[in-house]
């Protein structure tokens, strides 16, 4: 399967670039329609439980496998590979997550992510974060559109 950030050159991303030292290094591996993402936070990454993932974290892995998919979905639409031709660029617009149970520290998070509508300017991105059986947060993202060059600003 594809992983998406592994196909993308000049990614400084904190979620996801492959060479930001600092970063969350997150994969999200793409079929074509759904993109997976296993992420296995560290005990520091707890909330006020130390049992519990901190919720911003949550939104952090969330932001980013989203609008990872949300760039590949418009390589596919465009009928390229993913890197390929003239580069294609998602920001986050919005994030609305409800945080439905506490995930467990000892994880791993296990994300899927679909594009549920996509325009010329925008897409929509529908992401489960789950703990083992349990549905721990479900978001809706706004991924919009901008020029590769955002990437180099
Ligand atoms: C190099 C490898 C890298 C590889 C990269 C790896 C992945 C990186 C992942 C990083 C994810 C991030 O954290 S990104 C960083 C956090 N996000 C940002 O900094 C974005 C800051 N905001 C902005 O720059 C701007 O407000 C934009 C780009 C979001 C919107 O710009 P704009 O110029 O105003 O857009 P506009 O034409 O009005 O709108 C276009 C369409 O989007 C909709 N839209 C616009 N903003 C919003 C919004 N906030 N919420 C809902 N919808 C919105 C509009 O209704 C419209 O829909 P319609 O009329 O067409 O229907």
């Amino acid at each position: 399967m594809t992983i998406i950030q592994h196909q993308m050159s000049g990614n400084h991303c904190f979620g996801c670039s492959p060479d930001n030292p600092h970063g969350h290094h997150i994969e999200s591996r793409w079929d074509g329609q759904v993109a997976t993402c296993t992420f296995q936070p560290q005990t520091w990454h707890c909330a006020g439980s130390p049992n519990f993932v901190y919720g911003g974290l949550i939104a952090s892995v969330i932001d980013c496998h989203s609008i990872c998919t949300a760039i590949a979905e418009a390589y596919q639409r465009e009928g390229r590979a993913i890197g390929t031709g003239d580069g294609i660029l998602y920001v986050t617009g919005h994030l609305d997550i409800r945080y439905l149970a506490a995930a467990p520290i000892a994880g791993p998070l296990v994300l899927a992510a679909r594009v549920t509508e996509a325009g010329a300017r925008k897409s929509l991105v529908s992401c489960d974060l789950h703990v083992g059986e349990t549905l721990c947060a479900q978001a809706e993202v706004v991924a919009v559109k901008v020029p590769a060059s955002w990437g180099d600003a």
